[in-house]
């Protein structure tokens, strides 16, 4: 018998950071080939699913849930991710209706992923809860189908993605560090931002299959780079400003955006150290999101 706790009816959503971005190339159907180091932060949106009687649907709560207000229909990415499951369940699944609460905490269209994550959550979710059984295979073509960065948020976990998302593989074991996030607040459109990308396409990296400690991590990412940041400061000039505050704070070891931006992270040797640099920082400057902590 399954288990239907309330426990069990809720998923974590962890954020998806690029600690690294290069643009290797374009495909013909106008899509960026990619080579990025992702890993997952503390911070995340959360589902829960009370299975009912009426319809399936979904009910936006959480900072941000009003920033999607006009989202909340079939559009939004968890109800894709629910129609999707649908379409694929095996025979014994139990397929229900009620709500899905979307605690919204990212900001959204802000280069950390949050509709990517809440869509991987959702497949996780659902596939349980509906007793649907569809194998991990398939939740990784219905995760491509619904975005680039779908596939890599459904494991949720330190990952090296290529091609345009969709490959997947081992990563360097990282050392314990901490890792601040900030975003100023505006959207920024990732097909834009791709759009206004210039120059040659960057190789794919050199990783080791460790680091050590986050000094030598941090010594091979600033050999690294978004290839993403510059075009994302044309569209969206604050990501500078967000850049210089990052690293200037005490202990930052690197500064940089992640994804198509706007949000920024920044590297620290510990958790604790970038709580207290996140804590400075969301004085200094109210308006802004910013969050501090571990990796997931
Ligand atoms: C920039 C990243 O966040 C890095 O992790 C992702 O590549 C973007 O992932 P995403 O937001 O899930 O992207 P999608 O929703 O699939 O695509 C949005 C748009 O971004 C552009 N896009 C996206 C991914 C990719 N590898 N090449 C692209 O050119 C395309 O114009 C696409 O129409
Ligand atoms: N559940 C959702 N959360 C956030 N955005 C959603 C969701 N569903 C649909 N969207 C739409 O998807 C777009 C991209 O939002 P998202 O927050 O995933 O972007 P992002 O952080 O830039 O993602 P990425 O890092 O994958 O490029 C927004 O314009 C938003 O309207």
């Amino acid at each position: 018998m399954m288990d239907l706790t309330t426990e069990s009816l809720t998923e974590a959503a962890p954020a998806k950071i690029n600690l690294y971005l290069h643009v290797t190339g374009k495909r013909a159907d106008g899509y960026h080939l990619l080579d990025s180091l992702v890993v997952f932060a503390g911070a995340g949106d959360r589902l829960r699913y009370e299975p009912g009687p009426e319809p399936l649907h979904l009910v936006l709560a959480g900072r941000f849930g009003p920033s999607l207000t006009d989202a909340a229909g079939p559009d939004n990415l968890v109800m894709k991710a629910a129609a999707a499951l649908e379409s694929a369940c095996g025979p014994a699944a139990r397929v229900r209706g009620g709500r899905l609460i979307l605690e919204k905490d990212l900001p959204v269209a802000s280069g950390i992923g949050g509709g990517s994550a809440d869509a991987a959550a959702a497949l996780r979710l659902l596939n349980r809860a509906w007793n649907a059984e569809v194998d991990q295979a398939t939740l990784l073509r219905l995760a491509e189908k619904l975005g680039a960065d779908v596939p890599v948020c459904l494991a949720s976990q330190t990952a090296r993605m290529e091609g345009i998302g969709e490959i997947l593989g081992a990563a360097p074991v990282l050392p314990e560090c901490g890792m601040v996030l900030v975003n100023c607040g505006q959207a920024v459109s990732t097909p834009e931002v791709f759009r206004k990308r210039e120059g040659a396409f960057v190789p794919r990296a050199a990783l080791p299959a460790r680091w050590p400690d986050a000094e030598s991590m941090v010594a091979d990412l600033a050999r690294q780079e978004n290839s993403l940041e510059t075009p994302a400061c044309v569209v969206c000039p604050p990501v500078q400003t967000v850049l210089s505050a990052i690293h200037t704070l005490p202990e930052c070891l690197l500064a940089r955006m992640s994804g198509s931006g706007a949000t920024c992270f920044g590297l620290f040797p510990s958790a604790r150290s970038a709580e207290a640099a996140a804590a400075e920082l969301a004085q200094a400057q109210p308006g802004w999101w910013v969050w501090g902590g571990g990796l997931a």
